[in-house]
C-alpha cells in the first residue's frame, strides 16, 4: 500500500473518532489519504442483486435433510465452487430472522448515534482493541481508515467484559447475546458443510476450531466523506480469522478478485459469509481468504457487524489430514495463534499467509 506522509502523528489522530471530524465539517488529514486508483472511483449504484456475480448459497438446503440429497449435493457443488474462487458467498436460508437482523442494526446505530461523552464510557486508547475507538495505531506511514467502531469479545462467555457492553440502548446486550447464540448455529451449519463439500468428515472443522473457539464482533460505523475519491472506510486486508460473518445495511464492502473489486450487493436478510486466513490453510489452499475493503460515501452513513470467527487461543490448526494426498502435498504446516501474526503483518498494511506456507 501507498506510504502517507505524517504531519500529525497517527496516536492524535486516532484518539479523535472520525464522527467528530465530520460534525466539525473537517476535511481528511493526510494521514486518511490513501487513495489514487482511478480504476474503481465511485461505486455507488444500487444494482440489483440478480446481476451481482458474488455466489448466493441457501444453507437451508446444506442443513435440512427434507431439502432432499439431490438439492443438498448441489449446493454442496456451488459451496465448493464458489469459496475456491471468491471465497465468499452471501449466505440466504441461514435461520435468522429479518427481525433480529434489522435489531442488531438498529442497536447499532442508536449506539454510534448518541453523544460523544455517553459513547466515551466505553471508549479504548489507541493500543487497546476492545471498546469504542479505531483500530490500534498502526506503522508507521500507513493509512488510517475513516470510520468508528466498537469491538467486543462475545465468545467463550468468560471472555466477555461487560463493562464494554454498552448499556443505552438498553436492549444491547440482550440482542448481542440472541445474535451470538444465532451466529454460533450458522457457524455450526456453515463449518459442517464446508467440510461436506470437501467430502470430509462433517465436524472436522468444527474440531480444529475447538470448544472453546472464539468470537468477536466487530460493529463497525462507516460516516459521510467529502472525498471518499481519497480516503477508505476500511483499508485492503484479507481477515486473519477462521471467517468472518458479515451484514451490511448499506453497500460499500467490495471483494478484489481477477485484479477486480467486486461490490457486495445491499441484500436484506441475506449475511456475507468471507474465509480469513486460518479457513484457507486448513482446506490447504481450496477455500481462499479474499483480500476486502471498504469505501466511503460522499452522502451516506453505513453500518455493518462483523462476527469474527477464530480457533481456539493456543490451539495448533492445520491442513486437514483427507486433504493432503501425494499429489497434493500439505501446502501449509500447523500453526496456533495465527491471528496474532496476522495483526503484525495488517498493521503494516501487508498479508500474512505466507508465514504459514511450508
Ligand atoms: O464493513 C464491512 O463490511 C467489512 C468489515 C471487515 O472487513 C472487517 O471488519 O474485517
Ligand atoms: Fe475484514
Amino acid at each position: 500500500m501507498a506510504k502517507v506522509s505524517t504531519d500529525v502523528p497517527a496516536e492524535i489522530l486516532l484518539a479523535k473518532r472520525v464522527q467528530e471530524m465530520v460534525m466539525n465539517d473537517e476535511e481528511p488529514a493526510a494521514q486518511y489519504k490513501c487513495r489514487t486508483d482511478k480504476d474503481d472511483a465511485e461505486d455507488d449504484n444500487d444494482d440489483p442483486i440478480s446481476s451481482s456475480p458474488i455466489p448466493i448459497i441457501d444453507l437451508s438446503f446444506l442443513s435440512c435433510s427434507e431439502a432432499g440429497e439431490v438439492a443438498t449435493e448441489q449446493e454442496l457443488v456451488k459451496l465448493k465452487a464458489a469459496l475456491s474462487s471468491w471465497g465468499c458467498f452471501q449466505a440466504v436460508g441461514h435461520g435468522i430472522s429479518n427481525i433480529l437482523l434489522n435489531e442488531v442494526q438498529r442497536v447499532a446505530r442508536e449506539f454510534f448515534g448518541q453523544p460523544m461523552e455517553e459513547k466515551q464510557k466505553y471508549g479504548k486508547t489507541v493500543v487497546d482493541f476492545e471498546g469504542y475507538g479505531a483500530d490500534p495505531v498502526p506503522e508507521e506511514g500507513q493509512s488510517l481508515d475513516w470510520s468508528d467502531r466498537l469491538f467486543l469479545s462475545v465468545k467463550p462467555e468468560d471472555q466477555r467484559n461487560y463493562k464494554l457492553w454498552p448499556t443505552d440502548p438498553e436492549s444491547f446486550r440482550a440482542i448481542l447475546e440472541e445474535y451470538t447464540k444465532e451466529i454460533e448455529k450458522v457457524t455450526g451449519m456453515v463449518s459442517r458443510a464446508m467440510a461436506k463439500s470437501l467430502d470430509l468428515d462433517e465436524n472436522c472443522f468444527l474440531r480444529q476450531f475447538g470448544e472453546r473457539s472464539q468470537l468477536q464482533a466487530r460493529f463497525n460505523y462507516y460516516l459521510p466523506c467529502k472525498r471518499p475519491d481519497l480516503v477508505l472506510g476500511l483499508k485492503p486486508h484479507a481477515d486473519g480469522t477462521g471467517y468472518t460473518i458479515i451484514m451490511q445495511d448499506e453497500v460499500g464492502l467490495q471483494i478484489r478478485k481477477d485484479d477486480k473489486w467486486f461490490k457486495v450487493p445491499k441484500n436484506p436478510g441475506a449475511i456475507l459469509v468471507l474465509m480469513g486466513d486460518q479457513m484457507q490453510i486448513m482446506s490447504n489452499g481450496i477455500f481462499k481468504s479474499p483480500v476486502h475493503r471498504v469505501l466511503s460515501n460522499a452522502k451516506r452513513d453505513r453500518i455493518s457487524v462483523a462476527m469474527f470467527y477464530t480457533p481456539e487461543v493456543g490451539k495448533e490448526i492445520g491442513p486437514e489430514d483427507g486433504l493432503i494426498t501425494e499429489e497434493s502435498p500439505a501446502l501449509y504446516r500447523k500453526v496456533k495463534d495465527y491471528a496474532d501474526v496476522h495483526i503484525g503483518y495488517y498493521n503494516k498494511g501487508l498479508r500474512s499467509i505466507h508465514t504459514a506456507q511450508v
